[in-house]
């Protein structure tokens, strides 16, 4: 594996409470990881910390064999590691196109107008190659306000990667969307990031979506990882289907090569 971010001994309390430790995860570059991990577990504190937003209370976090431990979130997300929210932090009242522009005129400190974003064709052009990769330039002209929470949050992801990351990482991309809807949109983005060789980490509760998605799984528990690899031996893994996923789970697979549930 051609590893990018490294973390060693990562930790963090709040307090009393321990939120994560012992944290030593590697990414490779162009992977495709999930974590899966019940409320509380520390995901978002791994996130977090990765990401800037929080600083460790000890351990390394390395990019490239370079530590960026405690760099701020700016820093961090101009060497390349971006993310997204579980809600998505988008201009509801302006159009998807503009809402990619201000996205890309900030990542490229081009100063916007007061009233409207800096638009040159360059950037325009590029906005619109955004919005064809994650398949929804067909709403360019919409106000994202009147749009499904499914076409928000891939918006909202298109918006992470405008200045091409290398890694991102995404809290749960399909919460508060349709369960007819969820497949369709992580269809959509994981090729989208395929696409652009982009290594991306996504934190889900659907067990569905995990099974489908993400070759390599990393299991969280009380603040430490229970399990990390191949996500067909995390998703079997005793302890996993005990505290995590719960045991009356079967793999998809798993059920097709017994014949299937009547
Ligand atoms: N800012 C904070 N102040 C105090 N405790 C916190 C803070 N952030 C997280 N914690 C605690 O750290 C632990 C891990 O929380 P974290 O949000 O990382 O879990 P999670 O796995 O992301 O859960 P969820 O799926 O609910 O988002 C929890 O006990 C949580 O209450």
């Amino acid at each position: 594996m051609n590893t990018i971010l490294e973390t060693v001994d990562l930790k963090r309390t709040f307090g009393a409470v321990v939120a994560a430790s012992n944290i030593n995860i590697k990414i490779g570059a162009g992977e495709v990881l999930g974590v899966i991990g019940s409320n509380g577990a520390g995901k978002t504190t791994f996130v977090n910390m990765v990401t800037g937003y929080l600083e460790p209370s000890s351990g390394q976090i390395l990019f490239h064999g370079e530590s960026i431990t405690g760099k701020k979130t700016r820093d961090i997300t101009r060497l390349g590691i971006c993310r997204s929210f579980q809600i998505p932090q988008l201009f509801m009242e302006l159009t998807v196109i503009d809402n990619i522009i201000i996205a890309l005129t900030v990542a490229r400190e081009v100063k916007p107008s007061m009233l409207k974003p800096t638009i040159n064709k360059e950037i325009f052009d590029e906005a619109m190659d955004i919005l064809r990769r994650f398949q929804i330039d067909q709403y360019a002209e919409s106000e994202v306000g009147v749009l499904a929470q499914g076409i928000r949050k891939l918006i909202d992801i298109a918006m992470a990667t405008v200045g091409d990351p290398e890694l991102l990482f995404l809290d749960e991309p399909t919460s508060g969307v349709s369960a007819d809807e969820k497949m369709q949109i992580m269809d959509v983005l994981i090729s989208a990031l395929k696409s652009t060789k982009t290594a991306v980490l996504f934190i889900e509760h659907d067990m569905e979506i995990i099974e489908k998605f993400a070759p390599r799984v990393i299991a969280f528990y009380e603040g430490t990882v229970l399990a990390d690899g191949d996500a067909a031996d995390v998703l079997e893994n005793e302890k996993v289907r005990e505290f995590v996923i719960g045991k009356e789970f079967h793999r998809q697979a798993e059920t097709e090569q017994q014949g299937g549930i009547a």
